[in-house]
């Protein structure tokens, strides 16, 4: 956890807080000594003006005290709003650059869990341990040299009542500390189920599992709810002790300081400023204690954050990097050379030993049955994944030693799953490219087919796209994000299985938008699809099977001699889909 915080601490507004804090402690010391001096001097001697002057002097110290305290929560308050603020923002910074295999190692539900709820706890603990537990081995230390120097044979009485205090707190913290660290793992699979059920919300419904749903929430809420409960039962435990101790503590003082005063070997003032010194030495124990209990739990949650800062990203910047990829858009090349991926702990290579060929002005189109390899084959375009074996050339330089942002300003992507922001649909088609001008919109728009939803006569560009797009259809987003890519000034266009939600004729006349456009000329399009109908036309069409290219050319010459192109054809002219 220091690791965690020390770098991202302002030092000086900790030296600052602790100044105060000191000012705090020595006000709280000071006082029963003043107390205890009224008590004396004034009360015993009925000197009314000491009374009253002791009693400013009282006023203006305590007043001193709160200013101290006010100060000193203001520094931890802020540096620990601070520190959270820093740990989000690094985590969220390290998330965006993760790739998929680290995005399955944590899973999206832990992840939120460790940038949000992990974070608090260890704001929580800053705040104590930067009140707390500086404030209290100073208060131990002077209120037990003060009350030393009131009675000194008194100070034996914390003999027993310290010991006793440690061995409850002992007790305490051994069956609360691991139930602590347990919660947070709870909370991970609260946000686990919560979420699955609310991204899948319309096939819960369509299979009628509302009820299954509802009772994996409830068990994971009772869970957590029950380890909760039991927790903090136990640390409840520590007040009533607390009071207990306390107790016994003023008993003993008043038992023996009574004997001290009848055999006139101690005056009534010091025995009270002994038992306000018994309580704060006892009260800062206490809160030393409390700083341990929650330690432990903050401290798991910074192993969990840690472990995410710590993360070696698989898809990283070279050394010695190409400054762009060397060539303007009318000669853009793409190169698969001999090819291979495999998963992480995969058998069999998801890619084996692919190897084509394309240029600017080029449609690819790569087509298979489910699980072929066809989005792994794409996504190592942009390098969501890194090659195992050959490499790809973009414009005659290997893309790894192309710096990834670089890589990502020439490559346009759209997702087989349409993606889309709250927001006006402007704001969703800068995304793409933040200069993109009204015009190079309504070209993006068009060529999408989005005419029949978005019109110049309507809201046009100013209208309203509701989280996830949810008010509109499953086609008409697909369209939305197509166009969102389109906007993109890019050398490769991926679309990976996008036309699979238009119908036949936006399916067709889209491609021909895409054919047609002279800017289109500068670049490589790269389509993955399972209809026959959208590949048809392409220059050059991929087919896979089992993570091998296992024919390429145009339709006609695989249609000619390539046995599982022919298969998906036949297997097409059955369903009626055939071109
Ligand atoms: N993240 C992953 N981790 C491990 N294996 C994966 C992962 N993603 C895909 N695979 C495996 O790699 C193979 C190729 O998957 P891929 O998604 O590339 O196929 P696809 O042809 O695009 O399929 P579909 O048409 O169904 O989208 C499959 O066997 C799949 O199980």
């Amino acid at each position: 956890m220091w690791k965690l915080i020390k770098s991202r601490l302002s030092w000086w507004a900790v030296g600052v807080g602790t100044l105060f804090l000191i000012v705090q402690v020595m006000s709280n010391l000071s006082l029963p000594t003043i107390t205890s001096d009224i008590i004396n001097k004034g009360v015993a001697n009925s000197d009314i003006n000491y009374i009253w002057h002791s009693g400013y002097k009282m006023m203006f110290i305590a007043f001193i005290g709160v200013i101290g305290s006010v100060v000193n929560v203001y520094f931890a308050s802020t540096q620990a709003q601070k520190v959270g603020n820093k740990i989000r923002h690094d985590l969220f910074e390290k998330v965006s650059f993760m790739s998929d295999f680290e995005f399955e190692k944590f899973g999206d539900a832990s992840l939120i869990t460790r940038t949000t709820n992990d974070v608090i706890q260890i704001q929580n603990v800053m705040v104590m341990v930067l009140r707390m537990m500086l404030m209290a081995p100073i208060m131990l230390i002077g209120a037990g040299f003060l009350a030393y120097n009131k009675q000194p044979e008194l100070t034996a009485v914390f003999l027993v009542s310290l010991p006793v205090l440690a061995i409850f707190v002992g007790i305490i913290m051994y069956f609360a500390v691991p139930l602590f660290k347990s919660l947070q793992k709870k909370i991970d699979r609260i946000n686990l189920v919560f979420r699955e059920g609310l991204t899948g919300v319309r096939v819960v419904r369509a299979f009628n599992q509302d009820k299954f749903e509802q009772d994996r929430f409830a068990d994971a809420n009772h869970d957590y709810m029950k380890t909760g409960i039991t927790v903090f039962t136990i640390v409840s435990f520590m007040f009533p002790i607390m009071t207990l101790v306390m107790s016994g503590t003023n008993m003993g003082i008043i038992w023996f300081g009574g004997q001290l005063i009848s055999n006139q070997t101690m005056q009534v003032g010091n025995l009270v400023a002994f038992m306000t010194y018994a309580m704060q030495i006892l009260m800062s124990f206490m809160m030393l204690s409390m700083v341990f209990v929650f330690i432990p739990r903050a401290s798991a949650s910074a192993a969990r954050i840690n472990e995410v800062l710590a993360t070696k990203n698989s898809v990283v910047d070279g050394e010695n990097l190409t400054a762009g990829s060397g060539s303007d858009n009318n000669t853009a090349t793409l190169d698969f050379n001999h090819v291979s991926f495999r998963y992480s702990g995969a058998e069999r290579a998801a890619i084996d030993d692919a190897d084509f060929h394309a240029k600017a002005g080029d449609t690819v189109a790569i087509i298979g049955g489910t699980g072929s390899g066809k989005t792994t084959l794409i996504s190592l375009i942009p390098r969501l994944f890194d090659v195992e074996t050959g490499n790809i050339k973009l414009d005659g330089t290997n893309i790894e030693q192309l710096s990834q942002h670089d890589l990502h300003d020439e490559v346009a992507f759209t997702q087989q799953k349409a993606v889309l922001f709250k927001g006006t649909i402007r704001e969703n088609m800068l995304y793409g490219n933040e200069e993109a001008t009204d015009d190079d919109i309504w070209r993006a728009l068009e060529i999408a087919q989005t005419g029949e939803f978005i019109s110049k006569d309507g809201d046009g560009l100013e209208t309203f796209v509701e989280q996830d797009g949810d008010n509109f259809s499953g086609g008409q987003k697909q369209r939305l994000s197509i166009a969102r890519t389109l906007v993109k000034k890019a050398k490769v266009y991926i679309f990976d299985d996008s036309f699979s939600a238009l119908d036949f004729k936006t399916d067709a006349d889209l491609r021909k938008a895409l054919k047609d456009d002279p800017e289109m000329q500068k670049s490589i399009v790269i389509i993955v699809a399972q209809r026959i109908a959208t590949v048809a036309d392409a220059d050059l069409i991929l087919v896979m099977d089992g993570g091998k290219v296992v024919g390429q050319g145009n339709h006609e010459e695989l249609k000619a001699d390539n046995e599982t192109y022919r298969e998906i054809i036949a297997s097409q002219i059955k369903e009626g889909d055939q071109k």
